[in-house]
């Protein structure tokens, strides 16, 4: 066979691939031009239960050079079996048989393993032994995959320009989310640049290491700190079938699985498909892209190719209920308004304390945990001031920096609640390193939301956490007061300063009124 490929490759001094599979049975033979060959789409890779594509490529050259470094990309990108090369001797004659595969060991090693060059007729590895020992190793190393199933196992990627501290806490808060998220991280890459390319996010070398990596660690998700535009998206898919989102979809898969309200859910749908839209592939066939190497995606496995019409009726048809939503709670809020309490509302960042804080002042027991936004549907409580004063309590959904577009004005409805504030109290998770950045982020949103004119109490939480010092004291007394949401013994001075803040804002409301 390697003799009338070679031959006929050299005759049409083109080149020919065969793709064959683990059977033996050939699944494609492709002819290419002179220096380049375009596989076609290939089927989904678990298909085939391996770590490995379960397909392996022997091409020739007629340039007559061995195995290239785009010969190497396909390997690694597509999970090939095995990628050799035929040299084609001068005569047209099969000259020598160049092999490679990938290799499962070495943390930070070399990807693929090299076979001896040999003449075609003197191969003596059993290819059937190899690709089986190969296996064998790659799922040795995966065990722990299989403990872990059902669960996303991520690579998490942040492609910056900001200064390197900044990034690396923007990367740990996207651990957080992540995590809040049940994905598991199994590694993280950060690279600063001094400007990130609109089209490609990340250079071809640096794709084809993270693709090694999240081959060895069995990942079948990369998590994008940044969000992506639909090129990068595409310069990223076109060379592997892990799946690909970034924060702002990792975002709204945590609102879309924690949203409980009506509202919410119909308002986490539309986000996402807002976002969805203008990333829809118009992906065709697998042949029509060609590269130097090769890359291409099975079809069938692009969950983006929903038909756009139909997104746009479902959009549609979502405006319409969220607008009756909307009326509903108007009704609600105006039969509220009646009662004429006062209202406090929490305000924070997200996993600041306010749904703890809430709890232990009004005795209550509504979900607090560690996870970013555990809390989305807003929750109201009745709670008594030192001086029979009775007020409600409101918590709300946390804030995050970079808060998906979509999804603000989405919670912009769920935040007018807030507008009915006769007080916020700004919750801080003092312990946080960042806790400064998050509190301009909480500032900056407010202003957006134009509830800046609302009096304010900042509410510095978890000094539990904290070494104090008296240095510290004096700066949070200065700018508001300090607390430990889980422990009541700390909140009296909260409670004073906030009764005295909503007395002075009633009474100028009530001078408004006049
Ligand atoms: N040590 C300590 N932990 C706290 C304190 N207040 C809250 N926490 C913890 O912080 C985590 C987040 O608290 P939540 O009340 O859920 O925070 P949240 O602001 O409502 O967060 P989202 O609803 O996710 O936006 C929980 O694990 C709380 O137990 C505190 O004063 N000290
Ligand atoms: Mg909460």
């Amino acid at each position: 066979m390697a003799r009338s490929l070679c031959e006929l490759s050299h005759e049409l001094n083109r080149q020919i691939g065969l793709l064959i599979h683990r059977s033996g049975k050939i699944e494609a033979v492709i002819v290419g031009d002179y220096g380049s060959l375009l596989i076609p789409a290939l089927p989904p890779q678990r298909a085939t239960g391996g770590r490995l594509r379960g397909l392996r490529l022997v091409h020739t050259h007629p340039g007559g050079e061995d195995l290239t470094d785009d010969d190497l990309m396909d390997l690694v990108f597509l999970r090939l079996d095995l990628i050799a090369v035929l040299k084609i001797a001068r005569d047209g004659l099969p000259e020598r048989l160049y092999a490679a595969h990938l290799l499962p060991s070495g943390e930070e090693g070399r990807a693929w393993q090299f076979l001896d060059p040999v003449h075609p007729a003197a191969q003596q590895v059993s290819f059937t032994g190899l690709v089986e020992a190969l296996e064998q190793e790659f799922s040795r190393r995966q065990r722990t995959a299989e403990v872990d199933q059902g669960r996303d196992r991520a690579i998490l990627i942040s492609v910056s320009t900001e200064p390197r501290d900044q990034a690396e806490a923007s990367l740990a808060e996207l651990t957080e989310l992540a995590r809040s998220d049940d994905i598991i991280v199994l590694d993280r890459v950060l690279q600063r640049r001094s400007r990130i390319n609109p089209r490609y996010i990340l250079g071809k070398g640096r794709l084809s290491d993270i693709v090694i990596r999240a081959l060895r660690l069995d990942a079948n998700l990369l998590l994008f700190n940044q969000e992506l535009n639909p090129s990068q998206i595409r310069s990223i898919t076109d060379f592997t079938d892990l799946r690909v989102i970034d924060r702002t979809q990792l975002i709204l898969d945590i609102f879309a699985h924690r949203a409980r309200s009506r509202e919410g859910k119909l308002q986490v749908e539309m986000a996402q498909l807002k976002y969805l839209l203008p990333r829809l592939s118009s992906r065709d066939d697998a042949l029509s892209r060609l590269t130097g190497g090769i890359g291409a995606r099975g079809p069938g496995e692009t969950k983006l190719e929903i038909d756009r019409r139909r997104i746009n009726d479902r959009l549609a048809r979502l405006a319409n209920e969220l607008k009756e939503v909307g009326s509903e709670r108007y009704r609600r809020r105006a039969r509220r308004r009646k009662k004429d309490l006062p209202v406090l509302s929490l305000v924070g960042y997200t996993n600041a304390g306010k749904s703890t804080l809430l709890n232990t002042l009004t005795d209550s027991a509504i979900v607090a945990e560690d996870k970013l936004f555990a809390t989305l549907d807003p929750t109201s409580r009745r709670l008594r001031f030192p001086e029979e004063m009775e007020v409600i309590i409101t918590d709300t959904v946390g804030f995050i920096d970079n808060l998906p577009e979509d999804l603000l004005l989405a919670f912009k409805a769920t935040l007018e609640e807030l507008e009915e504030a006769d007080l916020l109290l700004h919750v801080i998770d003092y312990s946080n390193p960042a806790y400064r950045h998050q509190m301009h982020v909480v500032q900056r949103l407010l202003q957006e939301l134009e509830l800046d004119n609302l009096p304010i109490l900042a509410v510095f939480n978890k000094l539990d956490r904290v070494q104090m010092s008296a240095e510290r004291w004096r700066q949070i007394e200065a700018e508001g007061v300090g607390v430990s949401a889980l422990d009541q013994a700390t909140l009296s001075p909260l409670l004073e300063r906030a009764q005295q803040l909503m007395k002075k804002a009633l009474a100028t409301r009530d001078q408004g009124c006049r």
